[in-house]
C-alpha cells in the first residue's frame, strides 16, 4: 500500500506508491482514489495534463481563481523536478509559506495540491511531467505569483532558468495580499 505523508502545509498530501520491481523491470500503482478518500479528500478528476520541459526550466507559480480553482495531483514520468506549493488561502495559519519536494523516478512519488495553492516547479533532469486536475483550464481565471518572489527565498536549485514570458510578469506575493484582499 501507499505511504500517504501529512506535509508542513496542511492540506498537501504526498503519496509514495508501493513500488514492485523484479527481473522485467517495476510496477506501481500511480492513482488510487482511497489513497485521498482516507484522508478525507473526495475530487472528481476532470482533466489530465502532460508537459515537457528541459533541465533549467522553472514554470509557475500558477493558480486558477475561483469558480475555476483547481486541486493538483501531480507527478513526473520521466527526469526530475523540484516541486513547489506556495499556501494562499485567505486566513490559513501558513499562508504565504511554501512546501518544495523533489519528485523523481525512483520514488515515483506524487503531490496532492487542493485549491487555494499556487504551483510551480523546477526541472533538474529533462522531464515530463504529469498532473490531473479538478477543474477545467481557463484562460480568464489564470493567476500566478513570480517564481522568485523575494518574500518567498524559495530555493530553486537552477540558476539563471528557462521561463514563459507569461511567468516573468506575475505579482509579487505583496501585491497579491493586496488586490486579492488576503487571498484566495
Ligand atoms: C495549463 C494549460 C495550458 N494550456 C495552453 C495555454 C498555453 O497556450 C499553453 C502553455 O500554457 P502555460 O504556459 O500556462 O503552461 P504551464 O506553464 O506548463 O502551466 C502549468 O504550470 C504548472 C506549474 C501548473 O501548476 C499548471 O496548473 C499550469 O498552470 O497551453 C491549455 O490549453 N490548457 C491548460 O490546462
Amino acid at each position: 500500500m501507499a505511504e500517504i505523508c501529512k506535509t508542513s502545509l496542511p492540506g498537501v498530501l504526498e503519496i509514495f506508491p508501493k513500488v514492485f520491481n523484479d527481473q522485467r523491470g517495476y510496477f506501481f500503482e500511480s492513482f488510487r482514489a482511497d489513497w485521498l478518500e482516507k484522508e478525507h479528500v473526495f475530487e472528481t478528476w476532470v482533466q489530465d495534463n502532460q508537459s515537457y520541459s528541459q533541465k533549467g526550466t522553472v514554470r509557475g507559480l500558477h493558480f486558477q481563481r475561483e469558480p475555476f480553482a483547481q486541486a493538483k495531483l501531480v507527478r513526473v514520468i520521466q527526469g526530475k523536478v523540484l516541486d513547489v506549493v506556495v499556501d494562499l488561502r485567505k486566513d490559513s495559519e501558513t499562508f504565504g509559506s511554501y512546501y518544495s519536494t523533489i519528485m523523481d523516478t525512483e520514488k515515483h512519488n506524487l503531490l496532492y495540491v487542493p485549491r487555494g495553492f499556487a504551483h510551480g516547479f523546477s526541472v533538474l533532469e529533462d522531464a515530463i511531467f504529469v498532473y490531473k486536475c479538478s477543474n477545467y483550464y481557463d484562460k480568464e481565471s489564470e493567476g500566478g505569483i513570480l517564481w522568485n518572489d523575494p518574500s518567498l527565498q524559495i530555493d530553486w536549485m537552477v540558476n539563471d532558468p528557462i521561463i514563459s514570458e507569461k511567468d516573468t510578469k506575475w505579482q509579487s506575493l505583496e501585491e497579491f495580499k493586496v488586490t486579492s484582499e488576503g487571498g484566495l
